[in-house]
């Protein structure tokens, strides 16, 4: 049996999310989730024509070099001036005072001298200064599009418009359960055929950076019993298990999912590293991604797949997060499998992003893993290519 495609196994995959209901997030903790309902805008900004530098507001009339005003009074930022400025008269204005009425123009500070109550203007006095009333945003414009991934200046303009919480998908709860006899977690003693666990620490980092809450669960032992027990106590909205997914006498996780009436969706998908991953759906519709135990099999998986589901479930349209990327060394011809090789992306000299692939690209490697921060897609039977060549990366990642 032919095993699916990355796409075709993320459109099952993807085609099985209900988005999860949306909630109030306070915009202090709103970086990095996902828009569900766009932001408008409630008032125009700036609200008023405001001064742009520290000055002396007056009417455009009265610029010319030598010019003396009488100054009336004093416009600062958060406290206007209340009457109008006449013929003759000047306002001293702050960067960000509302412009006076009567006033169309500020003259800066630095060409102007004052003495008392008198301004006397100098040759070098020009027009301008001002920023007019909605000149960044007006009244009704939508700020900010239901469905992005909200960042650090994207929420400085949510602030501006006075939105003091914003609509998101709610945040998914993901069960990491690692699987497998030998796992002992770092820390604790360890036997001469164990390892430690690497995958879990990994995948709750990973979860935690696509806006997921992760809850790790017990290391379960490779028997039906130990995983139900695990999966049963648990409570989640996605389960993710590690190890145990190929077909070895030790692997369990998917018998003993299948025994808690589990629908597994995608068994396998043609790629590597990853080829053992699977995807299951709980009679009660909750979702199991089931990765490889190998490092490299876990973290490409969950890049290509948990990442969507996790976007996915809080509201998001999942597009695609690859690039193209210029080898800096030759590749060999492609298998049959799409194979996404660890690498290091750096932009290079003429501002293209520059890619170099390991050499070793075997799955258990974790020095490999940490070592890079993008992977090069390779379709199927790509041919060989040449240092110079334009492939297609993920990443940089940081
Ligand atoms: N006869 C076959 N054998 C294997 C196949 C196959 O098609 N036929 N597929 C291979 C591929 S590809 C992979 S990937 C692995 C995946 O196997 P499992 O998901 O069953 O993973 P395990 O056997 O449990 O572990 C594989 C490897 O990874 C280590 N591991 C597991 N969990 C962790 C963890 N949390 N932290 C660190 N390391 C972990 C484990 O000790 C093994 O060394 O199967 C191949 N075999
Ligand atoms: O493809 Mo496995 O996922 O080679 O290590």
């Amino acid at each position: 049996m032919s095993l699916p495609t990355v796409e075709d196994a993320l459109a099952i995959i993807l085609d099985a999310i209900q988005p999860l209901p949306f909630e109030m997030v306070a915009i202090s903790e709103a970086d990095g989730r996902w828009l569900t309902a766009d932001v408008l805008a409630t008032r125009d900004q700036p609200p008023f024509d405001a001064s742009a530098m520290d000055g002396w507001a007056m009417q455009t009339a009265d610029v010319a070099p030598g010019a003396v005003l009488t100054i009336v009074g004093e416009s600062a930022a958060g406290r206007g001036f209340a009457d109008s400025v006449g013929r003759g008269q000047t306002v001293r204005i702050s960067t960000g005072a509302p412009l006076p009425s009567g006033a169309d123009h500020v003259v800066i500070q630095e060409d102007a001298e004052r003495q008392a109550d008198r301004l006397f203007l100098r040759g070098s006095a020009t027009a301008g200064h001002i920023r007019r009333q909605g000149c960044d945003f007006v009244k009704h414009d939508r700020l900010l599009a239901a469905g992005i991934r909200l960042n650090p200046w994207q929420l400085a303009l949510a602030a501006s418009a006075g939105a003091a919480t914003l609509t998101c998908g709610r945040k998914p709860v993901v069960a990491i359960l690692a699987t497998g006899d030998e796992l002992v977690e770092p820390g604790q003693s360890i036997g001469p055929d164990q390892i430690f666990n690497a995958g879990a620490p990994a995948l709750a980092a990973f979860t935690a950076r696509h806006a997921a809450t992760p809850i790790r669960l017990a290391s379960a032992a490779d028997t039906d019993d130990a995983i139900i027990k695990a999966v049963t106590a648990a409570t989640f909205d996605v389960l993710v298990t590690i190890g145990g997914a190929s077909v070895g006498d030790h692997d369990r996780v998917k018998p003993a999912l299948r025994s808690l009436g589990a629908t597994i969706r995608v068994e396998g998908v043609a790629m590597r590293p990853g080829k053992p991953v699977w995807f299951a759906t709980l009679p009660d519709c909750r979702l199991v991604l089931g990765l490889p135990g190998n490092p490299a099999s876990a973290l490409v998986c969950a890049e290509l797949f948990l990442a969507p589901i996790l976007a996915r479930l809080q509201g998001a349209t999942v597009e695609s997060r690859f690039q193209t990327g210029f080898l800096t060394a030759p590749l060999a011809a492609n298998g049959p499998r799409d194979h996404y090789l660890r690498a290091r992306a750096t932009p290079g000299p003429d501002g293209r992003l520059q890619v170099t692939p390991f050499p070793d690209q075997d799955s258990s490697l974790v020095t490999v893993m940490a070592a890079a921060n993008a992977l090069i897609r390779r379709q199927p039977h790509a041919s060989s290519a040449e240092a110079g060549a334009a492939v297609s990366v993920l990443g940089p990642t940081l």
